[in-house]
């Protein structure tokens, strides 16, 4: 050896490694490490969230790769990362895997973080650390645990595993002991199961600047408010770090000579070594070689920066140092207590403050990635466009945002953590979430069942089910149309016995399939439309399958009848957010939709919206913040949805989902679907819109008439829909708005605690006709013009003896006061022409009230917007519709017909309105539905002149 050393290639000789603190593509591709190593010998390489968000984040030396990834497919923002990362950490340990061979496993380790995010959890720690070990599959890689509380049992664990961990974030003596006894107790436990510990290798890494810059931060305050003594005060600037690591490595040789490690030495264990880190100055006024020269000592590792390697090279003193002067250091500690600063304290805030820079540098990471997998990715997932009308609402969802990012309130949501709603049992409902990925595996049995109904020869198929059993099916085949070659869709969830009777004349029995959908497989509906069209197909059970839970009622009915099949909905997943699972894809696929590609579409929005999305950019958490900051700060509570005509029908499945999942507890958003338009101007300020429109299928009106809105300063929410393949993105991203929104507004976004008292209410009401054959009497407050009017006694007394029905509607609707909404429910038959009656009743009211509208058909409504009305706000004021019916339909091996059924559930719906104390009136059509319709439409037209 001629040539002399460089300070830097000096260190080995005084039994320090220099690690290098930095990893990127180019430095390993440009063969920079290498030379480090050969020339420098640099033995490690470290890498944190910081150091990747450096490289990949502020850099263009990923984008091929990512493009590359990309072009290959869509990927979530966190797999994305870690395909970046783990290339490079692979790389890494390979130009480092000599080092580790001539150093017998000592030294030529690589160190891969595990996520910021999951510091605090152990078990998540755990898992995380063993995926990443597997993953990356390099014997020299050691896994970054941090030491914190919930550290410590993991880092023990995982040692027991027989993986390679570099405790992070370490900064008092105190939690260095911890982990130290973490790595012995580890090795013992393999010991214990007789595996071998020569091969494990574990660095505890102290945290030396953030120390001293925490402590300058702290005398300084001390010198600017004249507590203590300036001069000792000034004397220790750049000395407390380097005396706490001091006296660690203290306690480190005591550690080394305690017998329990003694034993454990003797069976070939590597004592855990101290590693400085965190040893690039940051003061300016401290020398740039500090915390290398200070530190230097057997048995020790210092992961340098680049520029302190650099300077560590150029013009480090390098000489053993490390047990120098150890009671100058003892007395700086001491005078730094006497001077009322706690080290302590300074420590245990950094442990916090560490883990959250790492988090926030975590977030700027998967920030960068997601904006090259938009850049990358034509995804067109995120489209969507917020204009929120007022600078205060927009600053508000601003501020809700950086919650939600500071806190990881989105990684929350994805993990069903309960306490971000009402610490009920909202964990054991997100099945939804990991869905679109489920239903993607399983494909192939969505296309052997689009085989067996295209073999079958079938014209027609119907679906038996109510709210989320039916609408999203509803919304797929209007949205998706008659595709040729496959039998045309009808759907029943209503029980007005012509509507029941309408499908059955509608379809050709003979070669008709009918799905029957029920989660629970109890609703009553479901099961009595099975009866019925059981009957009228002749009892063919190979005509029938059946959606539903595993093991509900349902299912023995239909193993009883010989159903064809039986698909199985997932038991985490809630009626209104099952349209992803086999509730949606059974009828979709049997109607011939491409449900892979359907699927696959989708997953562009679940990975846009996904856990380490950006929350700024994900669209789901936008909506959801907008929706929820809307209500609850501003009142704008009454949703008001607009499509384009080609996806129309999302209103209604949209209804259910935002209405039965957070009209509640008083509280709730209220959806309005396929209202008239008012003059943008003549609304009130409790409007939210939202405009889904179908990129190339807008209808000019309706985008005229949206900008308008905008320009008259209401908040909307414009969603670009690219093409109707992309509706199930629409599907998820109002999955996500909804749970979003439901923590804001503090409810249980999961359950329908309303709609079980209706549903009780119409079982006491059927099982009375079962005894007595009709249901009891009840008595209007006023007959005559073909109707018939009722109320409970509280409402009864608003209305006195009115002399007309116009008379009762005009009491009735000067209950409206601004911010209520008018609601009408009709228990009728759901035609066309029923609709455009109840809907010119509906506009009437809205010109002359400029209040929020809904309609809603009977039954059907009770699954959707019912529980709104119910538990939701106490805003609505209610007309409810019903009729003698024409011609009723039987209900077979039941004593009474549909139209007991119904006239039951409106009852029982009323009851409970009552009850809430709603303002509530019935009109009930004596003379049947077509003449009442007119005779409504006019008094309605009198009560508001
Ligand atoms: O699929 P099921 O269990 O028949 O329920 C139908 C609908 O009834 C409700 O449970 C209550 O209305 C809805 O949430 C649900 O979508
Ligand atoms: O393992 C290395 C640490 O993550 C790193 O040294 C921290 O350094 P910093 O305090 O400069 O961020």
């Amino acid at each position: 050896m001629s040539e002399t050393k460089n300070p830097l290639a000096q260190l080995n000789d005084h039994g320090q490694s220099p690690w290098l603190d930095f990893v990127s593509r180019s430095l390993l591709e440009s063969g920079e490490l290498v030379k480090l190593i050969e020339r420098d010998g640099v033995r490690g390489v470290t890498s944190n969230p910081s150091i990747f968000e450096k490289a990949i984040g502020q850099s263009t030396e990923y984008d091929p790769q990512l493009k590359e990834t990309l072009d290959r497919g869509d990927l979530d923002i966190s797999t994305l990362y870690e395909t970046l990362a783990i290339t490079d950490i692979s790389h890494a340990a390979d130009q480092l895997y000599p080092v580790w061979e001539q150093t017998k496993g000592q030294d030529g380790y690589i160190s891969l973080e595990v996520s910021p995010y999951l510091a605090l959890r152990t078990q998540d720690t755990i898992d995380e650390a063993r995926r990443l070990w597997q993953t990356v599959d390099k014997p020299n890689l050691m896994i970054k645990v941090p030491g914190t509380e919930a550290g410590v049992p993991a880092i023990e664990t995982l040692i027991a595993d027989g993986i390679n961990i570099n405790v992070t974030l370490l900064f008092s003596l105190k939690a260095y002991d911890a982990v130290a006894w973490a790595y012995i107790k580890g090795l013992e436990a393999r010991v214990a199961k007789g595996e071998d510990i020569s091969h494990i290798a574990s660095v505890a890494s102290f945290f030396v600047s953030r120390i001293d810059a925490s402590v300058e931060k702290e005398v300084e305050r001390k010198l600017k408010a004249g507590e203590g003594d300036a001069d000792v005060l000034r004397s220790l600037q750049g000395k407390v770090a380097i005396a706490n690591a001091k006296m660690a490595y203290q306690h480190y040789k005591k550690l080394i000579a305690d017998p329990r490690w003694k034993a454990l030495e003797a069976k070939g264990a590597h004592p855990q070594r101290l590693l400085w880190a965190s040893t690039g100055v940051k003061s300016k006024d401290l020398p740039d070689t500090l915390y290398v020269e200070t530190l230097i000592g057997a048995n020790t590792v210092n992961t340098m920066p680049p520029a302190t390697m650099d300077a560590t090279r150029d013009h480090g003193k390098i000489a053993t140092t490390i047990e120098d002067d150890l009671e100058a250091a003892q007395k700086t500690l001491h005078d730094l207590a006497a001077q009322g600063i706690s080290l302590d304290q300074i420590t245990t805030d950094l442990v916090v403050d560490g883990v959250q820079r790492f988090a926030d540098d975590a977030d700027k990471l998967y920030g960068a990635v997601a904006q090259r997998r938009a850049q990358f990715f034509d995804g067109e997932a995120t489209r969507s466009v917020i204009s929120f009308g007022s600078d205060a609402l927009k600053k508000d969802v601003e501020t809700e945002t950086e919650t939600w990012r500071h806190d990881g309130l989105i990684r929350a949501l994805w993990r069903g953590e309960k306490t971000l709603w009402t610490n009920a049992d909202e964990d054991k409902w997100i099945g939804w979430l990991h869905i679109v990925e489920q239903e993607l595996a399983d494909a192939a049995t969505l296309t052997r069942f689009a085989q067996h109904v295209q073999e079958g020869g079938y014209t027609d198929v119907v679906l038996l089910g109510m709210g989320g059993s039916s609408l999203g099916p509803e919304v797929l085949s209007k949205t998706f149309g008659q595709r040729s070659g496959w039998p045309i869709f009808h759907m029943l969830d209503s029980t007005d016995p012509a509507q029941v009777k309408a499908i059955r004349d509608a379809v050709a029995l003979p070669t008709t399939l009918f799905i029957v959908s029920s989660k629970s497989g109890s609703t009553l509906e479901p099961n009595i439309f099975k009866q019925y069209f059981y009957e009228a197909a002749g009892k063919n059970g190979r005509h029938f399958v059946a959606v539903t839970d595993p093991g509900s009622h349902m299912e023995e009915v239909a193993r009883q009848d010989g159903f064809a099949d039986i698909f199985h909905g997932v038991k985490s997943i809630g009626g209104r957010y099952s349209v992803l699972s086999k509730f949606g894809l059974v009828p979709a696929a049997a109607i011939g939709i491409d449900v892979p590609a359907f699927l696959s579409k989708t997953l562009e929005m679940v990975h846009a919206c996904g856990p380490y999305a950006p929350p700024a950019q994900n669209p789901g958490l936008q909506l959801g913040l907008a929706l929820g900051v809307a209500a609850t700060k501003y009142k704008r509570d009454k949703v008001t949805l607009i499509a384009s005509p080609g996806i129309a029908d999302i209103g209604a499945w949209l209804e259910q989902l935002l209405a039965e999942s957070t009209g509640k507890q008083g509280k709730g958003l209220i959806p309005v679907a396929d209202e008239p338009r008012l003059d943008p101007t003549a609304y009130g300020n409790d409007r939210f819109f939202a405009y889904i429109a179908l990129k190339d299928g807008e209808d000019a009106e309706q985008a005229a008439f949206v900008a308008a809105l905008e320009k008259a300063g209401h908040p909307v929410a414009r969603l670009t829909v690219p093409s109707t393949l992309h509706i199930g993105q629409e599907f998820f991203r109002w999955e996500i708005a909804t749970a979003v929104a439901g923590a804001i507004l503090d409810i249980n976004p999961f359950d329908q605690p309303d709609v079980e008292a209706s549903k009780i209410k119409t079982r006491e009401l059927t099982a009375s006709v079962e005894k007595t054959g009709s249901l009891p009497e009840e008595k209007p407050f006023f007959t005559g013009e073909g109707i018939a009017l009722y109320a409970d006694p509280r409402n009864a007394a608003a209305f006195g003896t009115p002399t007309s029905l116009a008379a009762a509607l005009k009491i009735h609707f000067d209950r409206i006061g601004s911010g209520d909404y008018a609601a009408l429910l009709a228990y009728i038959e759901r035609t066309e022409a029923h609709e455009a009656a109840m809907q010119d009743i509906r506009a009437q009211i809205l010109n002359a009230k400029h209040v929020a509208t809904c309609l809603g058909f009977g039954p059907r409504f009770l699954h959707s917007t019912g529980q709104a009305y119910k538990g939701g706000p106490n805003s609505g004021v209610f007309l409810q519709i019903t009729t003698e019916d024409a011609q009723d339909q039987p209900v077979p091996g039941q004593s009474y017909g549909f139209s007991i059924v119904k006239a039951a559930q409106a009852r029982g719906d009323f009851d409970v309105l009552a009850e809430r104390g709603r303002r509530a009136l019935r009109v009930h059509f004596t003379s049947g539905v077509e003449s009442g319709l007119t005779t409504l439409a006019d008094a309605v037209r009198q009560a508001l002149s």
